[in-house]
């Protein structure tokens, strides 16, 4: 029986020869990725050792990587006390993945681990955070974990009880209209699957318009997959990733892509085409309650935010740059601007993004997660609605449970930065 890319990926990863759908298994980690919550980590990795009598070392440190983004620079005394722990933690174990708050190999984590080359097709990766499907993008499985799962890999090397999950294939075809892209797309299959239909599956893409997507546009569509229940969402490996892990990433040893067998068994089959697809909303208070721009054009909108790992990267910027260029921002709205990492800010200056996001009148800051989790800076007021290119529009999500946030893309905020109100780009 043929094998879904992921069980392909479980199977090498626990020494088996093949693997199906709910068969449980201990699969060896590849890499195992942490934030500010490293510290949650060490108290649980320090409880496992307590009174044992042998010393508290990680399996292996150089699959270690913790990167300072959710809280940068720190916003309070504890934040702040918390980082120090870790730092001391990475430096008395010589963790070297250690991205700490700098303008420029700093970032969110979710970029910077691609950006790096730390991620490659076929790893298993797992992470102290929800969106650590992220990096099925290239070709990985990679999924969310807890604390105390985190602890268990650091001192094992392995993944505890893993289940292989059952696969849906989402098959997507056609061109993109001019303005309409991956977070459309990734909009839409929410909806359409709606926050708990993938749970405990992986999607993973095919098709022509995968196949044609940058590695930046299959970040923010596994990025997102998560936010439809999916453990995973995955890219198999295909030129395009090679040549990102080549060229973007500088990764110059041996790359073994990881692809689905022709005959592998699917859960079902959800097929997609793009080339009538019109800009898509994430109305408040879910992620699923997408809406073609048409239905909420208009709308007050008090803060734009671009940015964020679902949609902060070079091309994104790029657009809103597009877009605002010889534009302010409309009085009465105020827009913030926070590029993935120090790296794309770097870009960004060079290619003169920057200038024409400040020219506009937008604040840029510096590189992590921002206003996006709402616990750090760019909070709303009572009543306020944000336009955000992030992932979550929970209530209280941008800070504050009496305000509302849109989720959309970065032509659709930028569009709409210029007008106050939900704008679709098209029209603009
Ligand atoms: C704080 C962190 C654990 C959380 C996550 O798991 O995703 C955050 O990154 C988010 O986006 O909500
Ligand atoms: S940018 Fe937002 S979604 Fe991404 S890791 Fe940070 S808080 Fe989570």
């Amino acid at each position: 029986m043929g094998m879904t890319v992921v069980e392909k990926i479980l199977a090498r990863a626990a020494g088996r020869e093949a693997v199906k759908a709910g068969d449980v298994l201990e699969p060896k980690v590849d890499l195992a990725m942490s934030h500010e919550n490293a510290a949650l980590v060490i108290n649980q990795f320090e409880a496992i050792h307590e009174g044992t009598g042998i010393e508290v070392r990680p399996w292996d440190p150089s699959k270690i990587a913790i990167i300072f983004d959710h809280r940068v620079p720190a916003e309070s005394p504890k934040t702040a006390t918390n980082q120090k722990k870790i730092r001391g933690f990475v430096a008395k174990h010589g963790i070297a993945k250690f991205h700490d708050i700098r303008g420029d190999v700093g970032g969110i984590c979710h970029q910077v681990l691609p950006e790096y080359g730390y991620v490659r097709p076929g790893f298993v990766v797992v992470g102290t955070d929800s969106h650590t499907t992220s990096h099925g993008a290239l070709g990985a499985f990679s999924f969310g974990v807890g604390a105390t799962e985190m602890a268990s890999a650091w001192t094992l090397g392995y993944a505890v009880n893993i289940e292989v999950p059952p696969t849906i294939k989402v098959v997507v075809n056609g061109e993109f209209p001019p303005m309409v892209g991956p977070k459309d797309l990734i909009l839409h299959l929410i909806g359409v699957l709606t926050a708990q239909g993938a749970n405990f599956r992986v999607l993973e893409y095919h098709g022509e318009t995968i196949r044609k997507m940058s590695t930046s546009g299959r970040l923010a569509v596994c990025n997102m997959s998560v936010e439809a229940g999916a453990t995973s969402g995955i890219v198999p490996a295909d030129a395009e990733t090679l040549r990102y892990l080549r060229e973007e990433a500088g990764v110059t040893d041996a790359i073994s892509p990881v692809t689905p067998d022709a005959d592998a068994v699917y859960e079902r089959v959800v097929e997609i085409d793009v080339s009538a697809l019109s800009p898509q909303i994430a109305c408040p208070h879910t992620v699923d309650n997408v809406k073609p721009i048409d239905q909420v054009a208009g709308k007050r909108i008090h803060q734009i935010v671009i940015g964020s790992c679902t949609n902060g990267r070079l091309d994104d910027l790029a657009v809103a740059a597009g877009i605002l260029k010889g534009h302010k921002v409309a009085e009465g709205t105020r827009m913030l601007v926070f590029p993935a990492s120090g790296r794309i800010f770097g870009q960004a200056l060079d290619r003169g993004y920057i200038h024409e996001f400040m020219r506009a009148g937008a604040v840029v800051m510096n590189s992590g997660c921002g206003p996006c989790l709402g616990v750090h800076e760019g909070a709303l007021g009572d009543d306020e609605v944000a336009l955000s290119t992030t992932n979550r529009n929970f209530k209280g999500r941008m800070g504050n449970p009496k305000s509302e946030v849109y989720l959309c893309s970065p032509a659709v905020a930028a569009a709409s930065a210029i007008t106050g109100v939900i704008t679709d780009p098209r029209k603009a």
